[in-house]
This record gives structure tokens, C-alpha cells and sequence, in this order.
């Protein structure tokens, strides 16, 4: 980890005219990162940090780890902690205060922790190139090394504590139980992995599993067709958060952003944030790029599509205006039993015209009963946090 200490700056420049990059290094301020303090995000930082010191060998960058609201609090319920006038998020609200003071310069997220609404005074600088976007099954170390979904004994546990991962796999496999789940990845395998753990396994993303060098542990990864299961909206993309307005923090992101990821992500965004209405959504979606001179479809490993902004295309690889961007999306009861789901490709050549196709996918599964779902899936939520805030107030 860089970081520039007070001396280092306060150190004159050196006299001999061969140290002129030394000299144009300490005259330029540090970037300060802010991350959460977990493992895979400080892992996740240091990637960050490594693209932006290739792109500007001039600049000096601190990565900054800060312990998040929801890192802290693992008791109180996940609602509650979020709760109150000024809701700020659970996992950006202490780093986005930070930002906005000045204390940091950027910061590095999880796209899929993000909220589709930022402060009025932030913003997306940019979308990294994303990592797998799959889900991954992980099975007890108790079980049979090559269990997968279809073999698990029926009536197994699955620790998961997210509502879109628990009703795409009722619909498949309705004799599975699921129970909650937190803390970090290395706590969740932990508790997996204990003498008396009640999980026969538990799903995480494959993206944090492959970053902390964890993807042994990966059973069975999942997508639609794979279990049925389709991912989170941004999962597995990188993504720098700024101040609005701030010109060097832009420019140093739009450096390190890809392309595709981008559009890809703005579109599923979009879509999330036309159905969402403030709470979290169980929706599930699938993009990749297809055409323009004969790229397969589905997953494509990150190389194989990477395209950053300024530099040429490698051989053979295709013009992203020529692609289509295909769309997969399932929107599912938390029972499982219903569910509505829409598949589309279409050219989007900027993140406006994303971002149209992900609405224009919104209304079209709103047309085909989505609203009802999420209707139903929203008073369910508001029932279930009145009885725990009247079980909390009660265990006081
Ligand atoms: N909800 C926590 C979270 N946020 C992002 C990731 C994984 C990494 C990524 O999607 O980039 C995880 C862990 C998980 O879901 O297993």
C-alpha cells in the first residue's frame, strides 16, 4: 500500500535535474481512496490503486479504510440500521460523508452495494471492467466434493441472507430451506465450514471469490442456465464514486473505466431504479455483448471484451457500436411461485441509450405483472420489519 507521509511532501525538490519526476511526484497532492475496511474491498482498492498508478506514474495515491455502519453493527436488525430521515446507506453513508468533505478523493465500491440514487453533490466517475458477474454455490466441506444444486440432499439449508438469490432458487428447487447469513466472505465460509454449521451451502459471488484467490471453494457457479439463477444488477463491477464537479477525480477515473461494463451496468441501473421505489428489489439479470464481428455470447471472461477508453482495439475485437447488448431479467416472488421474465438485445451506443433500454425493459415486465410482485413484495417487508422493530424494542 502507497502512502505519502507529510515529510515526503515537505521535502525539497532535489537539485540535481535527472530527479525531475521525483519532484513533479511530491508537487502533486495524493489521491486519497476510501474503501470499506473488509478484506475483498481493501483487496478491491488496491486493484484500483495499481490501474490508476499505471495510468498516472506522476501521482501518489493513499488508500483510506474505513469501517462501515453496517460493518459495525451486525445485531441490530439490517432495516433498522438504515432507518430515520436522513437514511444514508448502511455501506457508502460514512465513506460518501468523507468524500464530501474533502477527506477523500475517491471511492472505491462494489457497483452492486450501491444505491441507483446518489447524494445530490456525488457521482459515478466510473464503472470498472467487470469481473465474473456469476453466482457461485459453495457446499459444506461435510458434503460430497462434487455436490451441486441438483444433488443437494432435499430439505438442505442454503445460507443466504439475499432475497433475490432465496426466491430464484425456491422456483427451481422448492424442497431447499434457506436461513440468513452475514458478514464478510471469510466470515459467511466460516460459518459454513463450522462443526455445527446448519448450512449445506451457501452462495456467494463468484467476483469476490476469484478477487481473494477463493474460487476453489466454488461448487457449482450459477446463471441462467446454470440453476436458473441470474445475477445481481452490477454484481461484479468495480465502481469510483466522486464529487460532482470534481475535474482531476474525473479524469483520473474516466482513465481506468471500460466500455462495456459501463453500458452493460447503466442499463441493468436503470432498469432497477424504474422498479425499485426506494427498497431493494429480488431481481435478477444477465448482460453480455454479442455480434460485431463474431463474439460469442453469454459470460466473456474480462480480457476477451475489454476495450478502455483511449486505447485502440486489439485484433479482432469487435467495434461495441456494432454489438447488440443482451438483456435477461426474472423478477421472482419470494415464495418462488410467480415470477416474470423478459429477454432483449439491442444496439445502445452511450450510457443514455443504456440507460433508455433498461427503462424500456422495466416497462415491459411492469406490463407483464411485475408490479405485482414487487407490490406484494413490499408490504411482505413492511409487515416483517414492524414485527422485528417490535421484537428489538421488546429485547431492550
Ligand atoms: N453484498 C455484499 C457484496 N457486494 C459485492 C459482493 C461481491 C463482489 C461483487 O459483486 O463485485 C458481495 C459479496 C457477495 O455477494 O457474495
Amino acid at each position: 500500500m502507497a502512502s505519502t507521509t507529510l515529510a515526503d511532501l515537505q521535502t525539497p525538490s532535489h537539485p540535481n535535474p535527472q530527479a525531475t519526476t521525483t519532484s513533479a511526484r511530491t508537487q502533486l497532492p495524493p489521491i486519497n481512496i476510501g474503501t470499506r475496511s473488509s478484506a475483498l474491498a481493501q483487496i478491491q482498492a488496491r486493484a484500483v490503486e495499481q490501474a490508476l498508478k499505471d495510468a498516472y506514474p506522476d501521482r501518489t495515491f493513499n488508500i483510506c479504510p474505513v469501517l462501515a455502519q453496517g460493518d459495525k453493527d451486525k445485531v441490530t436488525p439490517l432495516h433498522q440500521l438504515s432507518q430515520g430521515e436522513n437514511a444514508k446507506s448502511l455501506w457508502t453513508g460514512e465513506l460518501e460523508a468523507m468524500l464530501e468533505k474533502g477527506d477523500l478523493d475517491i471511492i472505491v465500491h462494489c457497483l452492486k452495494d450501491m444505491p441507483t440514487q446518489l447524494p445530490e453533490n456525488l457521482t459515478l466517475g466510473a464503472i470498472l471492467e467487470r469481473e465474473d458477474p456469476r453466482d457461485a454455490l459453495i457446499i459444506s466441506p461435510r458434503l460430497p466434493k462434487d455436490t451441486h444444486l441438483a444433488t443437494l440432499p432435499p430439505n438442505s439449508t442454503i445460507g443466504t441472507s439475499s432475497v433475490r438469490r432465496a426466491a430464484q432458487l425456491r422456483r427451481i428447487y422448492p424442497t431447499l430451506k434457506f436461513a440468513d447469513l452475514r458478514g464478510n466472505v471469510g466470515t459467511r465460509l466460516g460459518k459454513l465450514d463450522a462443526e455445527d454449521s446448519p448450512y449445506s451451502a451457501i452462495i456467494l459471488a463468484a467476483a469476490g471469490l476469484k478477487r481473494m484467490g477463493l474460487d476453489n471453494r466454488i461448487a457449482q457457479y450459477l446463471s441462467s442456465s446454470n440453476g436458473g439463477m441470474l445475477h445481481a444488477v452490477g454484481q461484479g463491477a468495480l465502481a469510483i464514486e466522486i464529487r460532482k464537479g470534481d475535474e482531476v477525480a474525473q479524469e483520473l477515473a474516466y482513465k481506468i473505466q471500460d466500455e462495456r461494463t459501463t453500458r452493460a451496468c447503466s442499463a441493468e441501473r436503470a432498469l432497477l431504479r424504474a422498479l425499485e421505489g426506494g427498497c431493494s428489489v429480488p431481481i435478477g439479470v444477465e448482460t453480455s455483448w454479442r455480434g460485431g464481428r463474431g463474439v460469442a455470447t453469454g459470460f466473456q471472461p474480462a480480457k476477451e471484451y475489454s476495450s478502455k477508453n483511449g486505447q485502440p482495439l486489439e485484433e479482432g475485437e469487435p467495434d461495441i457500436n456494432e454489438q447488440d447488448l443482451v438483456m435477461e431479467v426474472l423478477v421472482v416472488s419470494v415464495d418462488g411461485k410467480e415470477s416474470v421474465g423478459y429477454n432483449t438485445a439491442r444496439k445502445v451506443r452511450s450510457t443514455e441509450e443504456a440507460e433508455i433500454m433498461g427503462r424500456d425493459v422495466a416497462g415491459i415486465l411492469i406490463d407483464r405483472g411485475a408490479d405485482k410482485i414487487l407490490e406484494k413484495i413490499s408490504k411482505e417487508k413492511m409487515w416483517a420489519a414492524k414485527k422485528q422493530l417490535e421484537e428489538y424494542k421488546a429485547s431492550k
